[in-house]
C-alpha cells in the first residue's frame, strides 16, 4: 500500500505544482470505494445532516447555495477508518514533496438527491481559512452524462477574467472511484443539479492556524 501511495503522491505533487489540480481515475482503489459506497447507502436519514456554509453553518442562507446533506467521517467505522488512514498517508507523502505544511484533515460524505446542487463557490478565501487542499472522491456506479451532477472547475489563473465569470476548465462526472484534488484557494467550482442520487466524500487538508493558546481542531 505504501508503494502505491508514494507513486500516486509523485503524480499528484507534480500536477499540483504545475497546474494546481489533478483528476485521478481511481483514488485509494476499488475495495475502499466499494466499502464506502455501501457505508453511504446504509446511513440512515437521521445520520445525514443539512449542509451549512462556513464553519459554523448558516443553514437558512445555505439552502440557496447548496442542498446536499452531510455525514462526517470518523475512525469508529471500519470503512471510514480505512479511508481516513489512506488520507493520512497521502497527507504525509504530499508534505514531504511539496512542503505545504498540511497539518490535519476533515472529511464528510455528501449525498445530493435529484434536484440538489451546490452553487459556484471557493472552499477557502485567501488569508481567511486554513483549508489548503480539497479532495473530492466519487462513489457512484454507472453515472451517465444525462445524470448531471457534474463538478465544474473554473480557472482563476487568467487574471483578465471577471470575477464569477472565469473560464470553465473541467467538467467532471462523479463516476465511481474518481478523485479530484485541487488547491482550495485557486479554483471556484460548482456542482450542477443532479438527476440521480449522488454520493461523494469531500476532504480538506488544513494548515495549523492555532495561536494565542487557541487550539484549532478540525470541523
Ligand atoms: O461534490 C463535489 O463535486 C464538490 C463538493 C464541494 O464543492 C464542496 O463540498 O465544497
Ligand atoms: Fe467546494
Amino acid at each position: 500500500m505504501t508503494a502505491d501511495i508514494d507513486t500516486l503522491a509523485d503524480t499528484v505533487a507534480d500536477a499540483l505544482a504545475n497546474d494546481g489540480y489533478i483528476i485521478l481515475p481511481d483514488g485509494p482503489g476499488k475495495q475502499i470505494s466499494h466499502a464506502l459506497y455501501q457505508r453511504a447507502r446504509e446511513l440512515s436519514d437521521s445520520q445525514w445532516q443539512a449542509a451549512g456554509i462556513g464553519r459554523h453553518g448558516d443553514h437558512l442562507l445555505a439552502k440557496e447555495i447548496r442542498s446536499d446533506r452531510l455525514h462526517w467521517l470518523d475512525y469508529e467505522h471500519q470503512a471510514e477508518a480505512n479511508y481516513l488512514t489512506w488520507l493520512e498517508q497521502m497527507r504525509i507523502a504530499l508534505n514531504r514533496r511539496l512542503f505545504l505544511g498540511l497539518f490535519d484533515s476533515e472529511s464528510h460524505f455528501a449525498v445530493y438527491q435529484p434536484g440538489d446542487f451546490y452553487r459556484r463557490h471557493i472552499d477557502a478565501f485567501r488569508g481567511r481559512s486554513n483549508r489548503t487542499l480539497t479532495i473530492v472522491y466519487y462513489l457512484n456506479p454507472e453515472w451517465a452524462q444525462a445524470d448531471g451532477g457534474e463538478l465544474c472547475l473554473y480557472d482563476t489563473i487568467d487574471k483578465q477574467s471577471v470575477r464569477g465569470q472565469e473560464p470553465l476548465i473541467e467538467s467532471v462526472l462523479p463516476s465511481f472511484g474518481k478523485m479530484v484534488i485541487f488547491l482550495s484557494e485557486k479554483f471556484p467550482h460548482e456542482v450542477l443539479t443532479t438527476q440521480k442520487t449522488r454520493y461523494s466524500i469531500a476532504t480538506w487538508y488544513r494548515i495549523n492556524s492555532s495561536d494565542h493558546g487557541f487550539i484549532d481542531t478540525a470541523k
